[in-house]
């Protein structure tokens, strides 16, 4: 049996499940598609490519091994982009929760069955189809669970739209003894640069009381101020609109100090380096093409 824990997204890990960019098939088409940037690289001919995707998934998996960490992957399934693991299930404490996906990803989620089996039955939870949640959206961060959501009332125009208030309350109701704090996500189908996919698109908390924030992502500027006074101004690391876009909040913490971190996040990297963070550099530029970057390429299963 597999004992999860997870409490919050910095305590040092030991078991995670990394996407696959194997049999990810051809360039689809652009009707196919359910994220913005994705469709602006099809358009412009620089949709990336499953061997470079292989090899910067590859990378990720070294830094993995240097810090002992146990990796599980998806079972390969043809022509399935299977990159982003993240949000076809998640685990809050020593629960499994399989990701209600967009119906397009539907086919990712048994790919890890093999893990999911492993679980203990009453550990594994499958919420009413009803909600919607994936989890990008959702950041355990100890007492609290943040979530991204979006109840407008045009939500299911929005193909970008991952997580719903039905969700929210479920998760409430779930984890009785924490607060699950909402925030809702600006949405476009269109524009990537106005389009927080999920929360991990515009907020991460990192260790050492830090976190990376980009206040557009949000529809309410209260919640937004929320979550400065809860770290404190002078830990926030606010990211542009550009650096949104090619996904500069979307690192992974492997512990307290040490953050997975793309190579050229020039500005990012320097100050985590100022803060006295070891961060481990690789090439993931053409995983960022499809508007999801190191966070959603993990699982994390079990962290200290
Ligand atoms: N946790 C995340 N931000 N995941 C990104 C997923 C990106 C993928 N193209 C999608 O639209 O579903």
């Amino acid at each position: 049996m597999l004992k999860l824990n997870v409490n919050n997204e910095v305590s040092r890990l030991r078991e995670v499940v990394l996407g696959t960019a194997e049999k990810n098939g051809p360039t689809p088409k652009v009707e196919a598609c359910y994220d913005p940037k994705s469709i602006e690289h099809i358009l412009a001919g620089t949709y990336p490519q499953e061997v470079d995707m292989i090899r910067e998934m590859s990378e990720v998996e070294r830094v993995f091994e240097k810090y002992d960490v146990k990796v599980y992957r998806p079972e390969v399934i043809q022509d399935c982009n299977q990159i982003f693991s993240r949000d076809i299930a998640f685990v809050i404490d020593d629960i499994m929760i399989e990701a209600n996906i967009l119906p397009h990803r539907e086919a990712e989620v048994h790919a890890i069955d093999y893990i999911w089996n492993q679980v203990a039955p009453d550990k594994r939870i499958i919420l009413p189809p009803e909600c919607h949640v994936e989890g990008g959206d959702v950041m355990p961060w100890n007492d609290y669970v943040f979530v991204g959501t979006y109840s407008g009332e045009d939500y299911s125009n929005f193909i970008t739209a991952r997580t719903n208030m039905d969700a929210v309350i479920a998760l409430q109701e779930l984890f009785p003894n924490k607060t699950i704090k909402s925030f809702e996500l600006r949405k476009s189908n269109t524009n990537p640069r106005e389009n927080a996919l999920h929360l991990d698109c515009c907020f991460n908390p990192l260790g050492k009381g830090k976190a990376i924030l980009h206040k557009n992502g949000f529809l309410n500027t209260d919640e937004y101020n929320w979550l400065v006074r809860f770290f404190g101004q002078e830990n926030i690391f606010e990211i542009t609109k550009e650096e949104m876009y090619q996904m500069y909040s979307n690192v992974f913490s492997i512990s307290d100090d040490v953050i997975i971190s793309e190579r050229n996040f020039t500005r990012l990297n320097t100050w985590l380096k100022k803060q006295g963070f070891i961060v481990e550099e690789v090439p993931y530029a053409e995983i960022g093409k499809q508007e999801g970057l190191l966070r959603c390429t993990t699982l994390p299963l079990i962290r200290d």
